[in-house]
């Protein structure tokens, strides 16, 4: 049987900030249709290792370094491809904040996820064809805030921010999401409702999902596989269930307190996330 196709390929990445190194010989392989959470406490390197994904920053002039999504090089050797713009059309990213421009209406956000199909004039003067805002409602009904639409997106929650965010991503077409703490600034049920919609997407539409959390919980609940960063180095990847309370211990020492959701201790098997646990859809198979 032909192996699923690699999607994200970091090889030897290596980034420092002046003298302090960010990412240290950070190798990673993502296959297509995979939900993979980037996890790691406060300053380990999840967005610079996601903002390299998406060429917003070159690794270390002449280091080894090599990024290559969907087939296609991003940088190598701390130089960036010059086709990295094109490549973009094909890959989301969602940030933790400041997805949406405020001042315009959700429904133009959400198309401009369709910008890169549009002649020039189109782009200039915001008029979409009928078939893209026809998309563009759909991607909304999918995410429940179709009824928000016309709304400045100023006056959206923090989670129908997010949400807005993954309709666009629909909009794009986009083969992979990479969202950076799309839940950093959430209560959990909005949280929740990111995170389930990611991974509806990533199940529905094999939209690759690499996501990066500050808290185990939800990597539990919803990534089958976890990559864990500390001080700039990957320290684990596997499967999430395998991260048991110890194991972060282990891992990250002092910092563990951090990876969990306020509240969100480890359950009495040691194992992370209990409370999400029970409502994941991975709950049925991590019981096993
Ligand atoms: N533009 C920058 N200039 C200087 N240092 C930076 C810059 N961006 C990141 N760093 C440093 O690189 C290290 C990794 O930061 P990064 O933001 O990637 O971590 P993170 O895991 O995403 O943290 P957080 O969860 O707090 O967002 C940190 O020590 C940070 O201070």
């Amino acid at each position: 049987m032909p192996e699923t196709p690699t999607v994200i390929e970091v090889r030897a990445l290596h980034k420092h900030f002046g003298a302090q190194a960010a990412l240290r010989d950070v190798s990673l392989t993502v296959r297509q249709g995979e939900m993979v959470a980037l996890l790691g406490a406060s300053g380990s390197g999840k967005s610079t290792l996601l903002r390299h994904l998406s060429g917003l920053h070159h690794a270390d002039a002449g280091s080894p370094s090599r990024v290559d999504v969907l087939g296609r090089n991003v940088q190598a050797g701390g130089r960036l491809s010059p086709r990295v713009r094109a490549l973009r059309a094909e890959v989301a990213t969602i940030f933790q904040q400041f997805n949406l421009v405020d001042r315009l209406p959700v429904m133009t956000n959400v198309l401009a996820g369709a910008l890169p199909r549009q002649p020039l004039w189109r782009t200039l003067f915001k008029r979409f064809p009928c078939c893209e805002v026809q998309r563009a409602y759909e991607a909304l009904s999918r995410v429940g805030i179709e009824c928000c639409a016309w709304q400045r997106a100023s006056t959206l929650s923090g989670g129908q921010q997010q949400r807005a965010a993954i309709s666009r991503a629909l909009v794009q077409g986009a083969k992979v999401i990479l969202a950076d703490e799309p839940i950093a600034s959430l209560d959990p049920e909005s949280s929740r409702r990111v995170m389930s919609l990611l991974a509806d997407v990533n199940r529905e539409l094999g939209v690759t999902v690499l996501v990066s959390l500050h808290q185990v919980d939800y990597a539990f609940a919803f990534c089958p596989r976890t990559v864990a960063l500390r001080a700039g180095e990957i320290v684990y990847d596997g499967p999430t269930r395998e991260l048991d309370a110890e194991r972060l211990r282990t891992l990250y020492g002092s910092q563990t307190d951090e990876l969990f959701a306020p509240g969100g201790q480890p359950a009495d098997d040691g194992r992370a996330g209990a409370t999400l646990r029970a409502l994941s859809p991975l709950a049925v198979g991590q019981a096993a």
